[in-house]
């Protein structure tokens, strides 16, 4: 298999102080909302992954100019966009490209799409961005590529068919520049839409209601520049708890956006892991019990996602692996996605106790020691949990496919490696002697 190869050596507990990158589910709206506007735009704590710098490669076939000012700085200029055919094969590495609809809609009046890609987790629907477009008077055809054309938008009441996050952030974008007042309802509530939302209205967008599921936008005829910087990653976050947690570690996650973490922390409390809280700081310190709290009357306790405010879907892998370190029983229920628990049969030839239920539903028993295996990232978030694994197993891991974790994870291996982790990033597709990070 060629791609980014991890080689982890377990059972080494961290220390130190790291600080999470910039939220990828925030950044990759806010790059295609820059192409709303005419004038130029700062971003900034945009982190260095492979799904913005695909994105980035798009916005400039669009002929905007996008160019790195600083480490995780993106000025774009979106002066002129011509309506060009976009890549098939780029658009369909990210899921993020659907996010280029709204803004071409709303800006040049009609756009031809390839189907968007992603994580490969199950069925991933797109009929919200249809549902919404059409109701702010866009027509839509879905063929080989997905097109909505619109002279105007106009503004109306829309009621989302549910709280898609990239359909919220569409129709957002698309409202800002339509005729009129939109409301949307039973609109998603993210961090990321949130970040999104604050965007549009640095740039000039009227929007009430940013944080809840019903978003009034008065639209107008054009918007500004702006400087603009991206909040933290929550999932990120979440991520290092975890592994801080599993391993012994002594970590403090500095600037880690605490107003966004509270069901996060509940859900971890949930296991056993506490948190300290400081200023805007996470604190995970070793010796913690992990000792699973059963719910009233001594019943086996779950941990489930569902629409932010509640615990998100993409801590599920996490919340899997980290519960495989604590005592007692839990039943990981994550409703969203048909194939993200899958890489459980990975745990569990590393020796953790977990039973796949159905496509849905895993109970895990702990603790249970893992065993350093060979392993292959699926998706994600299922890579990043099987990095948390190897680095809490006993002996060597390898990880294959760990391009799909550094699609979320900004250099993870080398700020980890920092607070004493030993992981070695091998790029097999290069020769051994030629051998550097093309990340
Ligand atoms: C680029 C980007 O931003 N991708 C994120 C986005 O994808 P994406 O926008 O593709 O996902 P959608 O929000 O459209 O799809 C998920 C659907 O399932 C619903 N739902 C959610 C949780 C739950 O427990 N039960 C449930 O039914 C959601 O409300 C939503 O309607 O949102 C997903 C859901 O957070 C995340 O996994 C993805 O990382
Ligand atoms: C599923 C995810 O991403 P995407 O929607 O970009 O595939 C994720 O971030 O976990």
């Amino acid at each position: 298999m060629t791609g980014i190869r991890y080689v982890i050596e377990g059972g080494r507990p961290l220390a130190g102080t790291i600080r999470p990158a910039g939220n990828k589910n925030a950044a990759l709206p806010i790059i295609a909302a820059s192409l709303l506007t005419d004038r130029p735009v700062r971003l900034t704590n945009v982190p260095r992954i492979r799904d913005v710098e695909a994105l980035v490669r798009l916005l400039r076939s669009l002929g905007a100019a996008a160019d790195w000012s600083g480490p995780h700085t993106l000025d774009i200029h979106a002066r002129e966009i011509q309506v060009v055919d976009l890549d098939a094969e780029l658009c369909a590495r990210i899921r993020a490209s659907i996010l280029l609809a709204g803004p071409l809609l709303a800006r040049c009046g009609h756009v031809d799409l390839p189907p968007p890609g992603g994580d490969v987790i199950g069925r991933r629907r797109v009929d919200t961005h249809f549902l919404a477009f059409e109701q702010l008077g866009a027509t839509v055809d879905s063929g080989d590529t997905y097109r909505f054309t619109a002279a105007r938008l106009r503004g109306t009441d829309v009621f989302l068919d549910e709280p898609s996050v990239t359909a919220t952030e569409n129709a957002l974008m698309a409202a800002v520049l339509a005729q009129g007042t939109t409301i949307l309802r039973n609109a998603a509530s993210e961090p990321h839409v949130q970040d999104l939302a604050h965007f549009l209205v640095a740039l000039g967008a009227r929007i009430d209601g940013i944080g809840t599921n019903t978003l009034t936008i008065q639209g107008a005829e054009n918007l500004s520049g702006a400087t603009y910087r991206i909040g933290p990653d929550h999932i990120e976050v979440g991520s290092l708890i975890g592994l801080a947690a599993v391993t012994g570690s002594d970590l403090r996650i500095a600037e880690a956006g605490v107003q966004h973490l509270r069901m996060i922390r509940m859900g971890f409390d949930r296991l056993g892991v506490e948190c300290l809280v400081e200023g805007d700081d996470i604190l995970v310190r070793p010796g913690q019990r992990l000792q699973i709290k059963p719910d009233l009357g001594g019943h086996v306790p779950k941990i489930e996602d569902q629409p932010w405010p509640a615990f998100p879907a993409d801590l599920m892998s996490i919340a899997v692996v980290t519960a495989t370190q604590c005592e007692g029983m839990v039943l990981i229920f994550e409703k969203m996605f048909e194939s993200r628990l899958f890489f459980v049969d990975k745990l569990i030839a590393m020796g953790a106790r977990i039973v796949l239920c159905d496509p849905h539903r895993v109970i895990v028993s702990g603790p249970t020691r893992l065993r350093g295996a060979r392993l292959t990232s699926p998706d994600i978030r299922a890579g990043m949990a099987l990095l948390i694994a190897a680095m809490c197993a006993e002996g060597r891991s390898i990880i294959d496919n760990a391009d799909q974790i550094e699609r979320g994870y900004e250099n993870i291996d080398t700020r980890l490696n920092a607070l004493g982790a030993s992981i070695e990033r091998i790029d097999t597709a290069v020769a051994p002697d030629r051998r550097q990070r093309s990340g």
